[in-house]
């Protein structure tokens, strides 16, 4: 099987990853038969975003707000963020009801904690105790015993384990091979690029490369390595080691919750077949047709909603101007700050490493 490529063959030296994905969206939402974008959808939530934005409540400082979060922007946060964005997939749990026993908790701090809030969790309780999870030598050698107590819960327990140690172990093994044991050395060769940064991560760590082929052409989501630079950003607050001139090039971050939102605000209908997929729970197999149109139409949708947004931003008294990192983390903690409501609305299920 002949498979074409997205690359962009005019100019392949500048065709960026981020720009591989936008056009994997574009494609895979222009052919898609279970999933529709409903762009008069788009018009409405782009005003009701573009409101919220002008209540201060879309600004990438909401990534420092967070208890879990590291507060200071430095080496070590960059480290910090690399080991969470180096596990940072499949926290949902088979059965949706959080009263559920296999629905994972932990307790950190005189609070519960599940999904990704619980990752952040666990990393830093292992820190507490001094356990050097972010030191190169250590990830080299982690193993599945020294996983299941670093991320031990009070109820159920996370997914995946097995699979968060190989990560763990891999990244270990080429931060030492490669960037003298710290990931803020990949940053500082990055020369402020997103995309070259992005281009060291995916050709460097394999455990990062989310990618699929689609009606015979290869296409890209790349949700962890896109969200582990817009962290670095965050967390930096677009300087220092944060700074990065075409940062406005990410996309959002194909995950499981910004398809669910954007279904539930209306952005995408699903077929009748697809519909009772996931009304009746069913898991997904990563790289299937009908993942691939959930994650690329959310991906297009948001493409749309962005564009939209700027558009009335830009023609405001005071032009403004919002980029994908600032609406996908609007949106995914959206979800959290509703999730009695969204609940309703299923997500797709899938267990792989990519989300
Ligand atoms: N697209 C997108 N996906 C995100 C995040 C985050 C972390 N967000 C914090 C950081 C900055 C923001 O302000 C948020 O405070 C985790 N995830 C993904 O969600 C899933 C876990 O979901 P649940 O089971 O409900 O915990 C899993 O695939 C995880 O990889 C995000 O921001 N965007």
């Amino acid at each position: 099987m002949i498979v074409k490529s997205m690359e962009d063959s005019s100019s392949p030296s500048t065709s960026s990853r981020s720009s591989l994905v936008r056009r994997s969206a574009k494609f895979i939402a222009g052919s898609s038969s279970e999933v529709t974008i409903n762009h008069s959808a788009v018009g409405k939530l782009a005003h009701l975003l573009a409101d919220r934005y002008n209540k201060h409540d879309m600004s990438p400082e909401c990534w420092k707000n967070h208890e879990l979060h590291p507060k200071t922007a430095d080496a070590s946060a960059v480290d910090w963020i690399f080991v969470i964005d180096s596990v940072n997939f499949s926290f949902w749990s088979e059965v949706e009801d959080p009263e559920a026993p296999d629905r994972f908790m932990l307790e950190y701090k005189n609070k519960l904690w599940t999904g990704y809030w619980s990752c952040c969790a666990a990393v830093n309780r292992a820190l507490d105790e001094g356990i050097p999870l972010l030191n190169a030598d250590y990830l080299v050698q982690i193993d599945d015993e020294h996983v299941r107590y670093i991320f031990r819960t009070t109820k159920g327990v996370m997914p995946m384990l097995a699979e968060r140690t190989r990560n763990l172990r891999e990244v270990g093994r080429i931060l030492k091979e490669k960037y003298e044991g710290s990931f803020t050395n990949c940053v500082t060769k990055s020369q402020n690029s997103s995309q070259t940064l992005i281009q060291s991560i995916l050709t460097d760590f394999p455990c990062f490369r989310d990618e699929g082929i689609y009606k015979n052409e290869r296409v890209a989501f790349y949700k962890r390595a896109q969200i582990l630079v817009a962290d670095i950003w965050a967390c930096f607050e677009g300087k220092g080691l944060g700074t990065f001139h075409d940062i406005d090039q990410l996309t959002i971050f194909a995950d499981y919750r910004i398809p669910q939102v954007l279904n539930y605000f209306g952005l995408t209908t699903y077929s009748q077949d697809l519909q009772r997929k996931l009304n009746e729970n069913c898991m997904f197999k990563y790289g299937s047709d009908d993942e691939i149109q959930i994650r690329g139409c959310a991906i297009h949708a948001c493409e749309l909603l962005v564009q939209e947004l700027n558009r009335l931003l830009e023609n405001q008294t005071i032009p403004s101007h919002v980029n994908a990192i600032m609406l996908d983390f609007y949106l995914w903690d959206y979800v959290q700050l509703h999730e009695e409501d969204i609940r309703k609305t299923p997500y797709h299920k899938v267990r792989c490493i990519y989300y």
